[in-house]
This record gives structure tokens, C-alpha cells and sequence, in this order.
């Protein structure tokens, strides 16, 4: 009996080794297979070479957008990343840039209700206070959105600073622009209001409202919380600074030859009265340094400089501020003020620079389309600092109209994060170092360039 069981169980573990070798000869022979048919293949790429290629062609700086993102706590967004979705953060399609005590808050509450839209929870301050941090910065303070969301952010000084406007066309022409305005008598008390609860010590609105300070006086409108409420006085700015198109149009035209002094058959104003009727610092100086003549007449006999209100235009054109010239706002009479943009409103919404804007099909085509076609006519170039620990490039873009070495210095600065002050040198790769516009305009698509800090330990504002 006992010899018996000991056979069959001898049997069993033959089987049982049987199937063993069996199985993993078959799991063996898999393996081998898989490798071989592999190998050719790394063989004609190696890994090698994929890393090169990222290591040349990365135009984003690999940057987690989900980790770290904690103290993100909406309900929605959290549904979203249970179903697996990857948000990502976006710089803003739509800003409310005012006015302050407007109601801004709520606006940008109502709005965030949508599902499809995101807000920044705090006033970020970009466009006034933080654009040295660079549009990098920006966007790491934005939440993080899904394909097809919005993000939307609310700074109400936006629509006091000067260089806003411009700056938010640097970022993206299309970009929506919320404005919410209130009656401004309950808006300067508003404003008072808050000022008083931070400085208690303040003088009574009365006293400050007033020109002398006596009840009945005439309104003082150079005290902050009038002049914020003389709405058009901003929008006027905005509205001539969101005139886009009309920038890019300007240098595209020039870079074809075109007459720069041509003049209006009607009127005999030329593009560079235009731009100083428009108070346009960035078109004047593009014009003058492709060789306007800032002593063209227009037919009432009004050079150029006899029809801004700027006075730094006035300084690039060498004359005086012409203070009989109707168009600027009469601060002696309080609120009354001439209305430029709708005095003076162009021409289908475009600059008149005369003849100059038929002749060219290009520049027609450029009134088509949404965004300009300056755009499409973009140099995009390779960058990042030289001797960082972070070997990959990112992408700038920069229209070609603007190339000069200034233009490029201060994107890049932006880009890197960097003061110009602390630039040694811009360089083309592998070794020729960019020197002036002419260096500039010659970069082709693609172009990688590093820039060599002066002092390389203390050259990074934020770190990313
Ligand atoms: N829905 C709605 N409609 C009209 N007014 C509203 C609304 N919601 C808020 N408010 C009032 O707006 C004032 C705050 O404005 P802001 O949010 O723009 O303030 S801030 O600039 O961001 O500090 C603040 O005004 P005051 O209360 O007079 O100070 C709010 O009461």
C-alpha cells in the first residue's frame, strides 16, 4: 500500500516538472521574440537620439501643472481629475479690468458659475505691478482648466494703467475685455470708503470732494476717487490701445517701401499725424525710425506735433505742447473733455493713413481676419539662458515688423526672467554673438539662441 502511494506521488511530480519546463520554455520563447523584433529598431533610433531631439526641439519647459495644485478645492475641478482628465493652466482668454469698486467681485463671481470657466481666485496685478515676472509667472497663478474652459482673471487697475492695454495685445490681441462701471458719485464714496477704513485719519469726504475744501465748491476732478470715475477718460486710452491691427498694419506697410509721408487727398494728414493725433507713442516711433517727416503739414497747416496731447510724443518730435489744441482734456473746466476716440473715430475702425492702406492686397487682407495677419508673419526663435541646469529651449515668437535688438532683449528678458541690466550678450548659436538690428532682422525660424548673464549666481528673479 504504502509502496503505492509513493509511486503515484513520483508520477505527480514528473508531471508536475513536465509542465514547469513547458511553461516557461513558451514564456522564454516569447521574450526572445519580442527582444529580436525590438532591437532592430533601437537600433536605427536610438534612445539616445530621442533625448537629443528633446533636448533641441522642448519649446515649453516641462512644468508639473497638476502636483502642488492642493489647494485647489473645487468641487468640479476635483470630478474632472477623478474621470481622469488632464487640466493644464492657461494665461487668461478674458479679464475684468474694471473699474475698481465697480462690482467686480461680483461680476467675476457670476461669471465663474459656468462650468466652463475658471477664475484666479485673487487679483494677480500682472499687467501693473508684476509684468517684470514675465508671462511664465502669469500663468503658474492661473488655475488649472480642461480643453474648451475658460480662465478669466479681475485686476480693476488694469483700466488705470497706462501700459495695460499694451501690454494685454502683447499677450494675445483677442484677448475680452470685461468692463463693469457704476454711477461715479456712489463709486468715489465706495472708493472713500474703503480708503477711510484703512486710514482712519483721513480727512472727511467732504473736504477732499470739493476743490478748496468747502461744501459747494467746484468738484475737486484731480482727487483719485473722482478721476477714476471720469470713465472716459481711461476708455478712450483703452479703446485707442485695443486698436491693433492698425500697429502691425503700420510696420507691415513700411516694410513694403510704401510712401511714410503720403497724405490724405482730403485732409493732408499723414500717418504720423495720425499717430500723434492718437497720442500712439509706438507708432510714432516706428514711423520716425523708418523716416516720417515730422514736418509734413496737414492741409490746416498742423505739423504733426501740433495735434498730440502726449507730451513724451512731443519730446520725440522735438517741439512743444501745443496747449491750444482742442483735442486734450480741459483739467481748468472739471469734467469737460473732448472725447478723441468718437470725435475722431477712423474709418471702419482703422487709423486713416491715407492712401497707404489700399495699396497694398496684403494689408486688406489683414482687415479680414480676426486676429492680424502680422501674426502668421511671426519669427519664432529658440531660447534659454546659457550655463542654466535647465538645458531646454523655449519657444518666443516676435513679429517680424518689430525684430530689432531692443524688441528681442526685452522679450527675452521677460521670457528668462531676467533684468536687461544683467544681459552680457545675446547669442546665436553655436557662437556669433547678435550686436545690433541689422543681426536681428537676418534670424530665421528656428533660430537657437542663448542669453549670457553677466553675473550668472544672481540672475534669476523666479525660479519655475
Ligand atoms: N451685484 C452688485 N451690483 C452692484 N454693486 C455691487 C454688486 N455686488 C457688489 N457690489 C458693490 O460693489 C462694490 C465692490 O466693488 P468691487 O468688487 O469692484 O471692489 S474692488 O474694486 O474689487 O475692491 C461694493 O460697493 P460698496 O458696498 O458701496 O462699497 C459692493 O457693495
Amino acid at each position: 500500500m504504502e509502496l503505492v502511494l509513493t509511486r503515484k506521488i513520483l508520477i505527480a511530480l514528473i508531471i508536475l516538472a513536465g509542465i514547469s519546463l513547458y511553461v516557461s520554455f513558451i514564456f522564454n520563447s516569447c521574450l526572445v521574440t519580442s527582444i529580436t523584433k525590438a532591437l532592430p529598431k533601437w537600433r536605427s533610433h536610438p534612445l539616445v537620439l530621442k533625448e537629443n531631439r528633446i533636448f533641441h526641439y522642448t519649446s515649453v519647459r516641462v512644468v508639473s501643472l497638476i502636483e502642488g495644485n492642493e489647494t485647489d478645492i473645487s468641487p468640479k475641478y476635483k470630478l474632472f481629475k477623478e474621470q481622469g482628465l488632464q487640466p493644464s493652466r492657461q494665461l487668461p482668454s478674458a479679464l475684468i479690468i474694471g473699474v475698481k469698486k465697480g462690482g467686480t467681485r461680483a461680476l467675476l463671481e457670476f461669471i465663474r458659475i459656468h462650468p466652463d470657466v475658471r477664475a484666479a481666485g485673487s487679483e494677480v496685478h500682472f499687467f501693473d505691478k508684476n509684468y517684470i515676472k514675465g508671462f511664465q509667472w502669469y500663468r503658474s497663478h492661473m488655475p488649472s482648466t480642461l480643453e474648451g474652459q475658460l480662465t478669466i482673471e479681475k485686476t480693476p487697475s488694469y483700466f488705470i494703467t497706462k501700459e495695460a492695454p499694451h501690454r494685454v495685445q502683447l499677450m494675445n490681441p483677442s484677448t475680452k475685455l470685461l468692463v463693469v462701471v457704476r454711477d461715479p458719485v456712489t463709486r468715489a464714496i465706495s472708493d472713500y470708503t474703503q480708503s477711510i477704513s484703512k486710514k482712519p485719519e483721513m480727512k472727511p469726504f467732504e473736504s477732499l470732494v470739493f476743490a478748496n475744501g468747502s461744501v459747494g465748491a467746484l468738484i475737486d476732478t484731480s482727487w483719485g476717487p473722482v478721476k477714476l470715475g471720469i470713465y472716459s477718460r481711461y476708455l478712450e486710452k483703452l479703446l485707442e490701445a485695443s486698436c491693433v491691427g492698425d500697429i502691425e498694419a503700420v510696420a507691415a506697410l513700411l516694410s513694403q517701401n510704401t510712401d511714410i509721408n503720403g497724405k490724405n487727398i482730403v485732409n493732408g494728414w499723414t500717418a504720423l499725424h495720425w499717430a500723434c493725433k492718437r497720442n500712439n507713442e509706438e507708432i510714432v516711433r516706428i514711423l520716425l525710425n523708418s523716416g516720417a517727416n515730422k514736418d509734413t503739414v496737414n492741409n490746416k497747416g498742423e505739423k504733426p506735433v501740433d495735434v498730440t496731447t502726449s507730451e513724451s510724443i512731443v519730446g520725440l518730435l522735438g517741439g512743444t505742447l501745443n496747449k491750444s489744441t482742442g483735442n486734450h482734456f480741459d483739467e481748468e473746466v472739471g469734467v469737460r473733455f473732448s472725447p478723441n476716440y468718437l470725435k475722431n473715430a477712423p474709418l471702419n475702425g482703422q487709423v486713416d493713413i491715407g492712401r497707404l492702406r489700399s495699396k497694398h492686397t496684403d494689408f486688406s487682407a489683414m482687415q479680414t481676419t480676426a486676429l492680424p495677419a502680422a501674426q502668421n508673419d511671426d519669427l519664432v526663435l529658440l531660447l534659454r539662458r546659457h550655463g542654466s541646469t535647465d538645458p531646454d529651449f523655449i519657444e518666443i515668437e516676435i513679429p517680424k515688423w518689430k525684430l530689432t535688438y531692443n524688441t528681442l532683449l526685452k522679450i527675452c528678458c521677460e521670457e528668462l526672467e531676467v533684468f536687461e541690466g544683467q544681459v552680457e550678450r545675446i547669442r546665436k548659436l553655436p557662437n556669433t554673438r547678435l550686436r545690433k538690428d541689422t543681426d536681428v532682422k537676418r534670424l530665421l525660424n528656428g533660430q537657437e539662441l542663448e542669453i549670457v548673464l553677466k553675473t550668472p549666481n544672481d540672475t534669476i528673479l523666479h525660479s519655475t
